[in-house]
């Protein structure tokens, strides 16, 4: 016979204790029991069924509340007091129906209260809905375990955070990130972590939100730069998605990109600077140069292009080698580099033995001033140029041209005025600074249209 209609497999599975003094009642109960497809256990007192239960580990216990020695209330509160038994759902059976022991039951942890004489089909569709409901529970905290094992262990960064900005939750990946201990950034406010005009802007979104929840949209991710506790900064990838749970919530996912973001920016520099010598690299310095040839078109100011070539280098090389030679060009290197003082001046390698200067906002006369201390500090480092037929000394010729750039020129004009001055530094006995005033594409194109 099958009372209930409804078996299902955890139902069957499930393990009954009953609980009666009465033998026929056990025995009824237990017959009943069994024709469900239940396991079945019988007690026929309290502390027999404390034992049972303590060891078996029923899913459902039915509870004559009247027996002698301990009775059904009291075997009820010792199940609830132990942590092994407490979360066994115990149904009261009794002749005692009056109002106040069907709350004395229920007072003391049952989950249903069933009148005596039993009428089995009731027995049955109450113990059946205590399982589900039993089976549910579980399942519900089966999955929020779950759920907590995931949150406690992902990578990502995570964030519970209110309509006003305020963080409810953050889980431990958060808290190593920013260097938070655990619970310490529930309460605070996003702002204190982000810049305050990001941190507007996603106020400015959890409020359009708040006010129309049914609107919502993913913020998306987000790069942003987030306070570390210890006051340093962090680069985040921040992902926020808004969820309705009786107020509106926003979840918000970290994802650290700082290693990621420091080789990016590593990769970037070592991209611009000349590995052997530290300095600036060619490709930085036509960058660079088309920059301030684009400021000097608008504003009129004088742009000065320094070349510089060590002298008799091919000779050093072969007098006390190539790696000799590279020390030299690192020494000289620094020593150029020394003397682009101004954020508007760069100092490059421009190619082997080849250096090059710009000095923005300057003129001839200040250009040529300083392209003769950078030989004269070159020439008193004293390195030893033992063959050198000009000095004992490693020297420099350097070229210098000057331009007021217009559209009609081009940063080749001046660099072939710059290396023209530097043959002729070279022509005159080298360790010397020839200058030449640049007269640029425009004039020659100005001479052109004037001879037509
Ligand atoms: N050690 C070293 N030598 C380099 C490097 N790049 C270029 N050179 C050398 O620099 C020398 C340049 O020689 P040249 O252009 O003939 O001119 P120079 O010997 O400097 O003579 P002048 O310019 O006429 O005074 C060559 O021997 C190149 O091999 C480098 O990175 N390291």
């Amino acid at each position: 016979m099958n009372l209930g209609g409804t078996s299902i497999a955890t139902q069957r599975d499930a393990a009954i204790l009953i609980v009666d003094d009465a033998p026929e009642s056990l025995s009824a109960l237990r017959k009943m029991m069994v024709e469900q497809g239940y396991q079945t256990f019988v007690a026929n007192s309290g502390e027999r069924a404390l034992e049972i239960a303590r060891r078996v580990h029923p899913d459902l216990i039915l509870l004559d509340v009247v027996m002698p020695g301990m009775d059904g209330i009291e075997t009820c509160r010792q199940l609830k007091a132990s942590p092994v038994t407490q979360r066994i759902p115990v149904i009261f059976m009794s002749a005692r129906t009056e109002a106040e022991d069907v709350v004395a039951g229920f007072d003391c942890g049952a989950v249903d209260y069933i009148g005596k004489p039993l009428r089995m089909a009731e027995v049955c569709a109450r113990v059946r809905t205590q399982l589900q409901i039993r089976i549910s529970q579980e399942s519900q905290q089966e999955q929020a375990e779950r759920l907590r094992t995931i949150v406690n262990n992902m990578a990502e960064g995570l964030l519970i955070i209110e309509a006003d900005g305020r963080i409810q939750f953050t889980n431990p990946a958060c808290d190593q990130y920013l260097g938070y201990a655990a619970n310490e950034l529930a309460g605070q406010s996003i702002s204190d972590l982000l810049n305050p005009l990001v941190a507007q802007e996603y106020l400015d979104y959890f409020a359009r939100y708040a006010a129309n929840p049914e609107t919502a949209y993913s913020h998306g991710t987000r790069e942003v730069i987030i306070r570390h506790h210890n006051g340093s900064s962090v680069c985040m990838d921040l992902t926020l998605t808004p969820m309705f749970l009786r107020q509106p919530l926003f979840i918000g996912l970290l994802h650290d990109i700082t290693h990621h973001k420091l080789s990016e920016d590593a990769l970037q520099r070592a991209a611009m600077i000349d590995p052997l010598t530290k300095i600036a690299n060619r490709r930085h310095f036509d960058s660079f140069l088309e920059k301030e040839w684009q400021r000097a078109l608008r504003s009129g100011a004088a742009l000065s292009l320094v070349v510089l070539d060590v002298d008799h280098f091919k000779l050093y090389n072969d007098t006390l080698g190539h790696a000799a030679g590279d020390v030299c060009l690192q020494k000289v290197a620094q020593a150029i580099n020394s003397h682009a003082l101004r954020a508007t001046d760069l100092a490059a390698r421009y190619g082997g033995e080849e250096f090059v200067l710009l000095f923005a906002e300057t003129d001839s006369d200040s250009a040529y001033l300083l392209a003769e201390s950078i030989r004269a500090h070159i020439e008193s480092l004293q390195l030893p140029h033992p063959r050198s037929v000009t000095s004992p000394h490693i020297t420099v010729s350097i070229g210098v041209a000057t331009i007021h750039p217009s559209q009609l020129d081009s940063t080749e004009s001046l660099f072939v005025a710059a290396d023209r001055a530097m043959y002729v530094a070279k022509e005159g006995g080298r360790n010397q600074v020839r200058a030449t005033r640049s007269s640029g594409d425009s004039l020659e194109a100005v001479k052109a249209l004037v001879m037509r």
